[in-house]
């Protein structure tokens, strides 16, 4: 199992609303890492996804993933998504949301102790989830995409609206989650997140701009940091196509 891809992608071309949204995407998510999305608003990070999950139609190409195609039944429980709006249940415990969506991949109460101690809510796990912070909720969602024991985790902006403490936490959860086999996508808009994973895949316009380790992305373009990186990524991108036009 070592060494292998969690996700492969090839000449996805998917189209929403009858426009092109992402014009044929070839990428390759290793196993057993946290590999990051980043990308501006509407560059295509959760259609991506979706294409990963299978809920989205796609209009070519092929989506592999843990060897299957995308959305098979069979990835049912071997994939974990977490999507951008809130998926619990807020006058539910704790509990009561993860066992829900335990119940729904077959799994019972043990697996569901078990996801609760991984994102470090076992404590609150009787508290009804309107009385959370806002850091202990994003945990329940992905405390319920834990439920099945997921090998691949799907998380859709997870950091977003919490502040730079709960988000480091976070992070370092994911890589706890990383180190114990699981493979995790991640995306954000927020560019200063990129030194926090793995690897790293810049999007902008339906397009990879970069795919590669994050101290690679500054070597490459001599950049500070990920946000000079990516402009840069993208002025060269601009200048290579006036050289072609
Ligand atoms: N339901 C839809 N119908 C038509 N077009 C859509 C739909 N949802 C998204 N799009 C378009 O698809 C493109 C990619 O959107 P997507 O939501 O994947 O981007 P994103 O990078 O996830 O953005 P954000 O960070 O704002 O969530 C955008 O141009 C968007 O306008």
């Amino acid at each position: 199992m070592m060494n292998t891809a969690a996700i492969v992608i090839d000449d996805l071309l998917v189209r929403r609303g009858g426009v092109v949204v992402i014009p044929g995407l070839r990428v390759c998510v290793p196993a057993g890492q946290v590999v990051g999305l980043l990308g501006p608003s509407g560059s295509g990070k959760s259609t991506l996804m979706r294409a990963v999950v299978g809920v989205q139609k796609i209009a070519g190409g092929t989506v592999t993933v843990l060897g299957q195609v995308a959305g098979s039944p069979a990835l049912r429980s071997r994939v974990g998504y977490v999507t951008q709006s809130p998926s619990v249940y807020a006058d539910l415990t704790v509990r009561a949301n993860v066992a829900y969506f335990a119940g729904l991949v077959g799994q019972g109460s043990d697996a569901v102790d078990k996801a609760l101690a991984e994102v470090d809510l076992s404590a609150v796990a009787d508290r009804k989830v309107e009385r959370l912070s806002g850091g202990q909720r994003s945990r329940v969602s992905l405390a319920a995409a834990l439920a099945g024991d997921p090998e691949l985790l799907v998380l859709d902006e997870p950091t977003v609206g919490l502040d730079p403490v709960l988000r480091r936490d976070l992070w370092n959860l994911f890589h706890r989650l990383a180190g114990a086999g699981r493979s995790l996508l991640v995306s954000s808009h927020v560019m200063d997140e990129a030194t926090r994973c793995d690897r790293l895949l810049l999007m902008r316009d339906g397009s990879l701009l970069s795919d590669s380790t994050p101290d690679e992305l500054l070597a490459r373009t001599g950049a500070l940091d990920a946000e000079a990186a990516f402009l840069h990524l993208i002025d060269t991108a601009a200048d290579t196509a006036k050289e072609v036009v």
